[in-house]
């Protein structure tokens, strides 16, 4: 669990190092609020695996925290890390930072130091990969989910009516787990173009061995947009379904700590934040979350909330399992069962459509 703090100021984060910790040059782990209610001053403070301070920029954030995920993925393990945090604190910025115009530059190299955690992971395992000269194939998906609605960020905006990407259908895979349909995915490739094996190696026999990892990064709708636009017209719902979305996420948590690592099954099927994030939240993924809070006092209720939230969440054990590794040659005899158990089927529809058109034809 990481805590990024935009620009809160030295107030809460008075705790100063300590001389060992400056000698270590170790990052900081607590955020501590100083609140006076009724003339009654309370100091809370809050422990996280890493704190990010004011100055922090995202390279800071993205060494320290995402390097050794992505590190994780390299290596056949699913992660996922997701922003959560109130509206305005910095989940895109952070996720995506601002270069989205200038992404894909010509060098490859990233367009601005405001990249975010996105195209860094993408960089980072690009390069990675080509360091190895292994064979591979990288394929990237981002999504957005907001108003219970999944929308792919890859997509091209929608030409036809008023500029809106189509909102995508959550859906179970079959295999316990849960997939987004229609989700685009973008190749990654070398200038060579080599595709479909994210990485190679050897078994002792020589046999070729496919590893495979797969990287979520989650962007969250801000919890709070109810109290900046109010409940005002259709962003009644809007605000209703984002804080729906994250009161069960926040039912889920608790109930993943409280009930060790259960999650009772009508919080399952609750909202399509809990679907997506199934695997995430006490599954086999590696999960990092990155909370985001304002530096703002009006803003210290949503922040206590964000930090209570992201603290409990810590608590959360997930049991991290390497994806299998494949033997090449299993994997092309499975592609082409599958392609003969396609051919069958086609042929199969046939035989149905002309025995209908006898069937009618001896009907009449
Ligand atoms: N660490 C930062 N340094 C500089 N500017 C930042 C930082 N974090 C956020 N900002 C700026 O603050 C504004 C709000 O940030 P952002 O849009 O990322 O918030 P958000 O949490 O994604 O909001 P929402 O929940 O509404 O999507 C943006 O203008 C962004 O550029």
């Amino acid at each position: 669990m990481q805590g990024l703090n935009r620009t809160l100021p030295i107030e809460l984060f008075d705790r100063p190092f300590s001389d060992d910790e400056l000698r270590n040059n170790a990052p900081q782990r607590e955020v501590a609020v100083s609140q006076n209610i009724a003339g009654k001053h309370i100091d809370r403070v809050f422990t996280f695996d890493k704190v990010f301070g004011p100055s922090a920029q995202q390279k800071d954030l993205y060494d320290q925290a995402v390097v050794p995920i992505v590190n994780e993925v390299l290596e056949g393990f699913n992660c996922t890390i997701f922003a959560y945090g109130q509206t305005g604190t910095g989940k895109t910025y952070t996720m995506e930072g601002e270069c989205r115009r200038s992404k894909g530059g010509p060098s490859g190299g990233l367009p601005a130091e405001a990249a975010g955690v996105i195209p860094r992971a993408v960089k980072q395992i690009f390069d990675t990969l080509e360091g190895q000269q292994a064979e591979y194939s990288v394929k990237v998906t981002f999504l957005e989910l907001y108003n219970e609605e999944i929308t792919d960020l890859l997509a091209p905006e929608d030409i036809s009516r008023d500029k809106q990407k189509k909102p995508l259908p959550l859906m179970e895979d079959g295999k316990g787990g849960v997939l987004v349909r229609g989700l685009e995915e973008e190749i990654v490739t070398s200038a060579n173009e080599i595709f479909t094996l994210l990485e190679r190696e050897a078994t002792p026999e020589g046999e070729e061995l496919i590893k495979c990892g797969k990287l979520n990064l989650v962007d969250l709708a801000g919890s709070e947009i109810y109290h900046v636009l109010g409940a005002r017209d259709g962003r009644a719902r809007e605000a209703g379904e984002i804080n729906k979305s994250l009161l069960t996420l926040g039912r889920v948590i608790s109930a993943l700590v409280e009930h060790l690592g259960h999650i009772p099954y009508r919080f399952r099927l609750d909202s399509k934040l809990t679907r997506l994030l199934r695997d995430s939240l006490g599954g086999r993924t590696k999960t990092c979350i990155i909370a985001t809070v304002s530096p703002a006092v009006h803003c210290l209720e949503e922040t206590l909330s964000t930090l209570d939230y992201a603290h409990r969440a810590k608590h959360i054990r997930n049991k991290p399992e390497v994806n299998q590794k494949m033997m090449k040659s299993t994997l092309i005899k499975d592609l082409y069962g599958e392609i003969e158990r396609l051919k069958a089927d086609r042929y199969g529809e046939k035989i149905v459509v002309i025995c209908q058109e006898r069937y009618y034809q001896e009907e009449k």
